[in-house]
């Protein structure tokens, strides 16, 4: 047998302790696989005493994650501590100090990955990040790899667990906002800080790397349009019941034309109400789906668990084999592709439909107004229904493909109306067109 391969894990929390339970328990499988055994011979954490799902082995658990990246043995990284540091200076160590890098950390690549890309490519080693979209679901090797010869132009999916297990459990079984969470948190699913979460920054994180490794350009989590979840009323799950319809919170990031003919990217996370009848909408609990368009291939779908420490696990230990197999074989896997220059287009001229709940007075003429106020701004309406009557008068109305920007002054007209109350929900609609 050959020597060993000797792994360091940074972090021992939901996926950290998930990832170490494998190692041990997956032990002679993964020997086989990468032709050598893997050893564990560090696990970093924050705090020596922190409740742990895993008995770690003794006298591998160390707070020095600086000693332990800089110790020259080692031959592979796990990075799964999370955030911007001390997760990037660990990372850049470990690169310096010859060994390769498996992370699962979507906030640090989509903050300043091109950083991190440099340092592998001028150590000459591996920096995989499978785990770091969609938890266990084999995402970002297929755009990177399988579909390198073809041309996307489109990927729209739910890719974070905790707000999909939110908004299900609110749609479902009627829960509050703040119980879903706490059982997300519970499972493992949040981020450390779930503000991460529920205003949508991991979703944004994860489109920012989707739209990079899928358009072949750079694209930050800055040059995503976000909005989260805490938004999203009870009102708003009933009233996309009431249309057959879920409220989903969805990435979607496209290659587009710019006003100069030129290839342009637009990357945005929203929450989006989608007819009941579209796949997406079967996407429950934790669960994760990703949607690819391409030129040749047509359209992809990838789903599975999106969240949780066993399901990333798996996509770390995935790295981890390959990462390990090239390091036995002295060879480096796929870097990142030579990045186009492709401008980032702003979200007011993103096009499309809108459901809004609009409070009115409830007298004659109301509907005509209000129909007038969205023509004025170039929105064509799709449908209209008034509910309730009296003081409880609401139009709910349904545009057609609109941008953003000629919506967001229709709504800012309906609200200087006099026989407007309060336009009480805007909200985008995706899916088939009726
Ligand atoms: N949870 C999930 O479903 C998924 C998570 N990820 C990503 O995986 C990474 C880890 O997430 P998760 O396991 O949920 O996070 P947790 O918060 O559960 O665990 C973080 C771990 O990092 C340790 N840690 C924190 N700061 C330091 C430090 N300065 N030095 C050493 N160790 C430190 C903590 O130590 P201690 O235990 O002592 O507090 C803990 O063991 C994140 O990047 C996350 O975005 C990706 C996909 C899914
Ligand atoms: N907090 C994230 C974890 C996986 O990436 C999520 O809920 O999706």
């Amino acid at each position: 047998m050959n020597s060993p391969l000797k792994v360091a894990v940074l972090g021992c929390g939901s996926v950290g302790s998930q990832v170490v339970r494998l190692l041990g328990e997956q032990a002679d499988d993964l020997a086989a696989r990468v032709g050598a055994p893997v050893e564990l011979v560090g696990v970093a954490v924050r705090r020596l005493d922190s409740p742990r799902e895993v008995e770690v082995p003794a006298g591998l658990l160390t707070t020095d994650a600086a000693a332990l990246v800089a110790r020259d043995d080692v031959d592979v990284v796990i990075e799964v501590i999370g955030g911007i540091e001390p997760a990037r200076s660990l990372i850049l160590s470990a690169l310096e100090h010859g060994a390769s890098v498996v992370t699962a950390n979507k906030a640090l690549l989509a903050e300043d990955g091109a950083t991190l890309f440099e340092a592998a490519e001028k150590a000459g080693r591996d920096l995989y990040y499978e785990a770091a979209v969609a938890g266990a679901i084999p995402i970002l090797r297929p755009l990177r790899e399988s579909l390198a010869g073809d041309k996307v132009t489109r990927v729209l999916g739910i890719v974070n667990g905790t707000t999909n297990f939110i908004l299900d459990k609110m749609d479902t079984s009627g829960a509050g906002f703040g119980d879903a969470l706490e059982e997300a948190q519970a499972l493992g699913y949040a981020e450390a800080d779930p503000t991460a979460d529920v205003e949508g920054f991991d979703a944004a994180a994860k489109a920012a790397i989707l739209a990079s490794l899928a358009f072949h350009s750079r694209v930050t989590a800055n040059d995503v349009h976000r909005e989260g979840i805490t938004e999203v009323s009870a009102g708003d799950v009933r009233s996309a019941r009431e249309m057959d319809s879920v409220v989903k919170l969805l990435a979607i990031a496209e290659l587009r034309t710019d006003d100069n003919g030129e290839e342009a990217v637009s990357v945005r996370v929203h929450p989006a109400m989608i007819p009941r009848s579209h796949p997406l909408a079967s996407v429950r609990e934790a669960y994760n789906a990703v949607f690819v368009e391409s030129e040749a291939a047509g359209q992809l779908m990838f789903y599975g668990p999106g969240a949780g420490g066993s399901p990333t696990a798996s996509a770390v230990l995935g790295d981890l084999v390959t990462v390990a197999r090239n390091h036995r074989q002295g060879t480096r896997g796929v870097g990142e592709s030579a990045y186009a220059d492709r401008a980032v287009l702003p979200m007011g001229e993103t096009r499309t439909r809108y459901h809004v709940a609009i409070d009115v007075d409830d007298k004659a003429g109301v509907l005509a107004a209000v129909a007038l106020a969205f023509a004025e701004h170039g929105v064509s309406i799709q449908t209209v229904r008034q509910e309730g009557r009296g003081d409880d008068a609401q139009l709910v109305v349904v545009s057609h493909e609109a941008t953003d920007a000629a919506l967001a002054a229709t709504v800012d007209h309906l609200r200087d109306m006099d026989i407007v109350r309060e336009v009480t929900s805007v909200m985008r609609v995706e899916g088939t067109e009726e």
